[in-house]
C-alpha cells in the first residue's frame, strides 16, 4: 500500500471526533493538571516564606504556619494529581479501544482486493502499534500540554511577579528551546515513519512465517526465512537506533541550554542580593520557578516530537479508514422492498459485465444466466474463467460494471447487504473455523443463542458428522481452532456442511466442494452435499466433473464468456469445451462411487 502524507492538522480533525463523549471527562483532567501545578506554585511561594522568615532567622515559631500550610497543599496536590492521573489513564485506554473497534469495523467492510494487496501482520502492527501512537498525541499530548501550558502560566506569572525585571531578562532566552526543538521535528517524522514502517513489515514477516512453517521446513527455506526477518529487522534497528541518537541528542541540547539559563539566574541573583535588592527566600524561590519553567517547556517541545512520531501512525491508519468498501447498503429510498422474508431463490445474471480493480481484462463479459428455485447448476470451466467471480458478485463483494445480478427478480444493490447475506450460504474452499467448541461452530449456522444442541446434532447427523465427532475426547464439546490438525479436510467440511444445514437459507454457493479432498473423502461428502443442496437453488463451482452428473444443468464459463450450457450428456454430445475438460479427466464410474484416476490424482496432490 502506498501512504499518502497527512500533517499534524489533518490528524487531530480526523481523529478528534471519536473523543465525542468523553469530552468532559478529558476537560476535567486537564482541570486535574491546572491545579496540580497551582499547588506546586502555592508551595514554592510557601518555601519562600520558610526560608525568609523561619530559616534565615532561625525561628521555630515563625516555622508551623506556612509549614503546615505547606503540607495541606502537598496533600491536595497529591489526592488531584492521582484522580487526574487515574481518570487520564481511564479515558486514555476508551479511546484506545474506540478508534480501535472502529478501525476493525472498517476494516471488515473492505473488499477482497484491499487485503490481497496488503500483508496481514502490517495490518495487525496497525491496529496496535499505530493505534497507540494516535491516542498519546490526542490524549495524553492533549493533556500534558494542557499542564505544560498551565504550568509554564504559574511559574512565570510568579517569576514575574516576584522579580519582573529578572523575570524577564531570563525569559530573553526561551525562544533557544523552540529553537531546538523546531530543527529535530523533521527529521524525527521521517525518522519515525521509517520505523513504524519497519515494525509492520516484521510483524508481517514472523506473522507469515508461522503459517508457512511446515512448508518452509520441507523446502529446507529456514535461512531464506531467517534473512527475511534479518532484512527487516536491520531496518527497524537503523530507524530505531537513529531515533534514540536524535531524541538522546535533543536532550543534552535542551540541558545545556537550562545550564545557561541557571547560571544566568545565579549571576543576576548574587548581584541583587550584595545589593540588598532581594532576600536569599526570593532568590531562591525565583530560581525554583525559572527550574520549574524547563520540565513544561520541554515537555511541550516533546510533544512536538510525539506529535509528529504520531501523524506517521496517523497517515497509516487513516489509509486503512480511507479506504472505500466496494459495496455499500443501498440508500433506504432505493431498498427495494422484499417479495418474501425467506428468498424463493431465484439467481439471475443479465448481462453482466465485471473487471476486477486495477485487472486488465473483464473477469466476466455480457454473461447472462437464470437458475429456478431449487434447480442444481453445476458451474466450470478452465482456471481463471471467471467462476468465482461470479460468487463473488452473486454475495455482493463487488457490483457489476455493467448488467445486474438478481434474486428472485430483485437487483442485488436494491437489498440490504444483511437481507441479501441471510439468502445465500457460501461453501468456499477453506472451511470457516472459529476457535471454539465443535458445537458452537456447527451452532455458527444461525443467529447466536438461536441453535439448541438438539438442532445441531440433527444438522451433524444429516452432514454425516455427528460419529465422527462424538469419537472425539471431548464429542461435541472439544475444542477446534483455525489450522487445527484435529480433523481432517473431509470432516472439516462435513462440519462446514452441517452448519450450513442450520443456515437453511434457499441459496447455496459451493466453491470447489472437494478440492484437497481424497476419492473416500469426497465420495463421502457427497450424500451430504446432496442432502444440503435439497430444496435450495445450488451452485456449484467446481472443475470436478464427478459432481456434473447431478447437475440439472452445467454452464461451462471459458475466459469470462458463457461459453456452453446444458445438462451433462447434451454437452458431451456437442463435443465442446465440456466435453474436451472432461475427457482430459474422465470419472471412469462417475455414478456408482467408485475411485477414479483424476480424483485420486487430485487427492495425492492435495
Ligand atoms: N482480486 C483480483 N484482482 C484482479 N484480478 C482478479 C482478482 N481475482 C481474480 N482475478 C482475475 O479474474 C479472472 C477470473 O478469476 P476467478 O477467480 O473468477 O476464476 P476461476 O474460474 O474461479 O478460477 P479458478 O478455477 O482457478 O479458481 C482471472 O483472470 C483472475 O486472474
Amino acid at each position: 500500500m502506498r501512504t499518502r502524507r497527512v500533517g499534524l492538522k489533518e490528524s487531530l480533525r480526523r481523529f478528534w471526533p471519536l473523543t465525542h463523549g468523553d469530552r468532559r471527562w478529558i476537560l476535567l483532567v486537564c482541570l486535574a493538571a491546572v491545579a496540580a501545578a497551582l499547588a506546586e506554585t502555592a508551595a514554592i511561594l510557601l518555601f519562600a516564606q520558610l526560608t525568609d522568615k523561619a530559616l534565615q532567622k532561625g525561628s521555630v515559631s515563625a516555622f508551623w504556619q506556612p509549614a503546615s500550610l505547606w503540607l495541606g497543599v502537598a496533600v491536595v496536590g497529591a489526592v488531584v494529581g492521582y484522580l487526574g492521573n487515574s481518570l487520564a489513564a481511564w479515558t486514555a485506554e476508551r479511546f484506545v479501544m474506540r478508534l480501535r473497534a472502529r478501525v476493525f469495523a472498517h476494516l471488515q467492510t473492505l473488499p477482497p482486493h484491499f487485503f490481497q494487496r496488503s500483508r496481514r501482520g502490517d495490518l495487525v502492527e496497525r491496529m496496535t502499534g499505530d493505534v497507540d501512537a494516535i491516542e498519546q498525541m490526542l490524549i495524553t499530548g492533549l493533556v500534558q500540554a494542557a499542564a505544560a501550558l498551565f504550568g509554564i502560566i504559574f511559574y512565570a506569572g510568579a517569576a514575574l511577579w516576584l522579580r519582573w525585571d529578572l523575570a524577564l531578562a531570563t525569559f530573553v532566552l526561551a525562544p533557544l528551546f523552540w529553537a531546538a526543538t523546531h530543527r529535530f521535528t523533521g527529521r524525527v517524522k521521517e525518522v519515525s515513519r521509517r520505523e513504524r514502517a519497519a515494525d509492520g513489515a516484521i510483524t508481517s514477516v514472523v506473522e507469515e512465517g508461522l503459517v508457512n512453517v511446515v512448508l518452509t521446513q520441507a523446502y529446507n527455506r529456514q535461512r531464506d526465512e531467517e534473512e527475511r526477518l534479518d532484512h527487516q529487522a536491520r531496518r527497524w534497528f537503523r530507524a530505531s537506533v537513529t531515533s534514540a541518537r536524535l531524541q538522546g541528542l535533543y536532550d543534552q541540547v535542551v540541558e545545556l541550554l537550562e545550564t545557561v539559563c541557571v547560571l544566568t539566574i545565579i549571576g543576576l541573583g548574587a548581584w541583587e542580593i550584595s545589593a540588598g535588592r532581594m532576600t536569599l527566600g526570593q532568590l531562591l524561590a525565583f530560581a525554583a520557578f525559572v527550574g520549574y519553567l524547563y520540565p513544561p517547556i520541554r515537555s511541550l517541545g516533546q510533544l512536538g516530537l510525539t506529535a509528529t512520531e504520531a501523524t506517521a501512525g496517523a497517515e497509516r491508519l487513516l489509509e486503512i479508514l480511507d479506504a472505500r468498501p466496494a459495496v455499500t447498503d443501498p440508500a433506504p429510498s432505493l431498498v427495494a422492498p422484499p417479495r418474501h422474508g425467506r428468498a424463493l431463490g431465484e439467481v439471475e445474471a443479465r448481462h453482466v459485465h465485471f473487471r476486477y480493480p486495477g485487472g486488465s481484462e473483464d473477469a466476466l463479459h455480457d454473461f447472462s444466466f437464470t437458475a429456478v428455485p431449487g434447480e442444481l447448476l453445476v458451474i466450470t470451466g478452465p482456471s481463471g474463467a471467471g467462476k468465482s467471480t461470479l460468487a463473488a458478485l452473486l454475495l455482493r463483494f463487488y457490483d457489476p460494471d455493467a448488467g445486474t445480478v438478481r434474486l428472485d427478480d430483485v437487483p442485488v444493490h436494491r437489498m440490504p447487504l444483511a437481507q441479501l447475506r441471510h439468502n445465500i450460504t457460501l461453501l468456499p474452499q477453506d472451511t470457516l473455523v472459529l476457535h471454539d467448541t465443535v458445537e458452537e461452530n456447527i451452532a455458527a449456522g444461525r443467529p447466536h443463542g438461536r441453535a439448541t444442541h438438539h438442532d445441531v446434532e440433527r444438522a451433524a447427523r444429516a452432514a454425516d458428522a455427528h460419529d465422527f465427532i462424538t469419537a472425539l475426547p471431548d464429542g461435541y464439546d472439544t475444542v477446534i481452532a483455525p489450522g487445527t490438525a484435529r480433523l481432517s479436510g473431509g470432516q472439516l467440511q462435513r462440519i462446514a456442511i452441517a452448519r450450513a444445514m442450520l443456515r437453511d437459507a434457499p441459496v447455496l454457493v459451493l466453491d470447489e466442494p472437494t478440492t484437497g479432498l481424497d476419492v473416500l473423502a469426497t465420495q463421502r461428502i457427497l450424500g451430504p452435499l446432496r442432502r444440503l443442496a435439497e430444496g435450495r437453488t445450488t451452485l456449484v463451482i467446481t472443475h470436478d466433473l464427478d459432481l456434473a452428473a447431478d447437475a440439472d444443468r452445467v454452464l461451462v464459463l471459458d475466459h469470462g464468456l458463457l461459453v456452453e450450457s446444458g445438462t451433462h450428456p447434451q454437452l458431451l454430445a456437442q463435443r465442446g469445451l465440456y466435453a474436451t475438460l472432461f475427457h482430459a479427466h474422465p470419472p471412469p464410474h462417475p455414478h456408482n462411487g467408485t475411485a477414479n484416476p483424476a480424483a485420486e490424482r487430485r487427492g495425492m496432490v492435495g
